[in-house]
């Protein structure tokens, strides 16, 4: 179990100051230190040198994974264009790699999006629905939610007749701990505007979805 004397007397006054105010938005260093604090917990070394200097890798790790909160969905999606010379059918991309973390344990969520809208007058670059998609996916996020952002920005932005989104994801809290259950994955979908309302055109995307 952890060993208090593994804790510096630096990590301690950082810790403190943390647990005064929960609001302020730490600095790296004190990131650093939660880090050593988790590894003295599982009793390990913080100090030994193969550790030395994992609190700053799984801090700078963490900025890769949730990179997500310094970044703006508007912003990717502001750039649309109108000369599409009267395309009026689906576009769709589908298989969309998802990597996010479950705000529960933050345990990878690892699965596909398939993101398709009916344009109105506008279109979006179409790399910018993978980076909707990541966007929110770099966050801790619940599928459910991931899902509703991701169709309800689109929606929103682009004003198009209709949006669908459906994510097909493993989470590793089910098949790496907790009830321990592989190869089961859990679908979310979301569907606005003539995708709700159209039986048909839903139906035509669960076909190109295959
Ligand atoms: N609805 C939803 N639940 C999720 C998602 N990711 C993880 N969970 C679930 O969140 C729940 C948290 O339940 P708790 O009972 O508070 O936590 P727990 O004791 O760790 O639960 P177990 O995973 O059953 O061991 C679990 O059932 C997880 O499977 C998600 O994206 N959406
Ligand atoms: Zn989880």
């Amino acid at each position: 179990m952890a060993d208090g004397a593994l804790m510096t007397d630096k990590d301690k006054a950082l810790a403190g100051e943390l647990a005064k105010d929960l609001t302020r938005r730490p600095g790296r260093e004190e990131a650093e230190a939660a880090v050593r604090t988790l590894l003295a917990y599982i009793g390990e070394n913080p100090d030994r040198e193969g550790l030395i200097d994992t609190p700053k890798r799984f801090v700078k790790a963490w900025d890769d994974w949730f990179e997500g909160y310094n970044l703006d969905a508007e912003d990717v999606l502001a750039r649309t264009f109108e000369e599409v010379e009267g395309y009026d059918d689906i576009v769709l991309m589908k298989n969309i790699r998802i990597e996010s973390h479950c705000e529960h344990h933050v345990a990878p969520i690892i699965g596909k999006a398939h993101i398709a809208y009916l344009p109105d007058t506008r279109v979006v670059g179409i790399s910018k629905l993978a980076r909707l998609a990541d966007i929110y996916s770099k966050r801790l996020q619940s599928q459910e939610i991931l899902t509703n952002q991701i169709a309800q920005t689109l929606d929103r932005v682009l004003q198009p007749k209709g949006v669908a989104v459906l994510i097909d994801a493993e989470h590793q809290c089910i098949s790496t701990r907790g009830i321990h259950k592989t190869g089961v994955s859990c679908v979310t979908r979301c569907f606005t505007g003539a995708f709700k309302t159209d039986p048909a055109l839903e139906d035509r995307f669960f076909r190109l979805v295959g």
